[in-house]
Parts: structure tokens; C-alpha cells; sequence
């Protein structure tokens, strides 16, 4: 069995309230909060996952939706080897939103970026909310830009572990010598990432000021 570690850094990405946290929330602690408060800048939270008998360590940013952060967001998916595209599938404007993600980090991201474009909030549609981007939509959409499509719901859980799975299973696992170096790359690219990389296992809400 092999067993190195291997870290992939993610970031969400998404207009405000769609879920972003509580996607996070429900991935590493299995739980939901009803009324969660507006991420402030970015939190960064980190949890570990098994994948083929291979130990994988997601190192999550959450960036904030609110557009005063907007600017904020290109030092988070810079060096990010994987990101979430979140909307929420009861709101069109989040689905556009997305799809500006999508065309922002194809231009700007790593050029070997995975994507996933998420649409949450999928428990609502059974609770009489109505659906208005339609799951062809996001899979036509998903087609087209090469990504992952999932449609998950924060509150449920429903496919929320497929979606890093889905991740971790497209992201080459290396061995622990490349690891060692890619992060060390990683590093000198990274400062302030790293710094805050090293509280492993805890989260942290950085209200950025840079
Ligand atoms: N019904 C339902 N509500 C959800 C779901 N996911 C999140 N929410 C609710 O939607 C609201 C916003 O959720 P957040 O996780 O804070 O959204 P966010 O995208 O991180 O928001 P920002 O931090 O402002 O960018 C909260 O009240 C959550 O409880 C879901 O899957 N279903």
C-alpha cells in the first residue's frame, strides 16, 4: 500500500449564499448550520480523505461570495490545483455567476485546473422551491468547459463527498518525492498560503485586508 500524502489545494468559488460553507462544513465535520453567517474574506480548512487506498489531504479555501471580496479571489485559485464553481440551483443569477467563474479561472488559474461546477440546494426543490436552473443546463454547460457537474445539497449531503472524490480521483496521485517537491514549488509561489496551511486540521477566517 502506498502511503504518501497527497495535498491538493482547492478553492470555492460562487456568489454569496449559495453554499459554499456549508459544502466545506458538510465535507469535513458532517454537519449543517441553518442560518450561517457571510464568510468574511477567505477560511481555510483542511481534511483527509482516502482514494484508492491512497491518503489524500484536501487544503480548502472558502473564499467570500460578497462582492466586496471579489477582488480577493485570485490570490486564493492561483495556485489552486482543483476548484468548486458553486450556484444554487433556485437562483439564475448565481448560475450566470458561474459561469463567469468558469471563464475567469480558464483564463487566469493553473492551466491544468479541475473544475467541478456544483449546483446546490437541491433539498429545496422538495420543499417547494422551484427549480430554476435546469440540470441540462449545468450539464451542457459542464460539457462544453470540461468540467465536473454534480448537483448536491449542503443540507442533506446528498453527493457532497462525491464531489471532492470525484476531484481526487481526476488528480494524478503522486508519489511522495514529487510531492515533496511540488510543494515546495508551491511554497516560494505561496507564502501566505503556506503559513496558513500549517494549522492542519483547523479552520481559520482571515478577514484579508491585501
Ligand atoms: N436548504 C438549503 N440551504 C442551504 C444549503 N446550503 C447552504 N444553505 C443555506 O444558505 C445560506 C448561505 O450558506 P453559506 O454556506 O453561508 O453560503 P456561502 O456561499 O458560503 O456564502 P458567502 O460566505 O456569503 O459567500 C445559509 O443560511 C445556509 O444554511 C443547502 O444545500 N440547502
Amino acid at each position: 500500500m502506498n502511503t504518501s500524502v497527497t495535498s491538493i489545494k482547492l478553492v470555492l468559488l460562487g456568489e454569496a449564499a449559495v453554499g459554499k460553507s456549508s459544502i466545506v462544513l458538510r465535507f469535513v465535520s458532517n454537519d449543517f448550520a441553518e442560518n450561517k453567517e457571510p464568510t468574511i474574506g477567505a477560511a481555510f480548512l483542511t481534511q483527509r480523505v482516502t482514494i484508492n487506498e491512497h491518503t489524500v489531504k484536501f487544503e480548502i479555501w472558502d473564499t467570500a461570495g460578497q462582492e466586496r471580496f471579489a477582488s480577493l479571489a485570485p490570490m486564493y485559485y492561483r495556485n489552486a490545483q482543483a476548484a468548486l464553481v458553486v450556484y444554487d440551483v433556485t437562483k439564475p443569477q448565481s448560475f450566470i455567476k458561474a459561469r463567469h467563474w468558469v471563464k475567469e479561472l480558464h483564463e487566469q488559474a493553473s492551466k491544468d485546473i479541475i473544475i467541478a461546477l456544483v449546483g446546490n440546494k437541491i433539498d429545496m426543490l422538495q420543499e417547494g422551491g422551484e427549480r430554476k436552473v435546469a440540470r441540462e443546463e449545468g450539464e451542457k454547460l459542464a460539457e462544453e468547459k470540461g468540467l465536473l457537474f454534480f448537483e448536491t445539497s449542503a443540507k442533506t449531503g446528498e453527493n457532497v463527498n462525491d464531489v471532492f472524490l470525484g476531484i481526487g480521483e481526476k488528480i494524478p496521485l503522486k508519489t511522495a518525492e514529487e510531492q515533496n517537491s511540488a510543494s515546495n514549488e508551491r511554497e516560494s509561489n505561496n507564502q501566505r498560503v503556506d503559513l496558513n496551511a500549517a494549522n492542519d486540521g483547523t479552520s481559520a477566517n482571515s478577514a484579508c485586508s491585501c
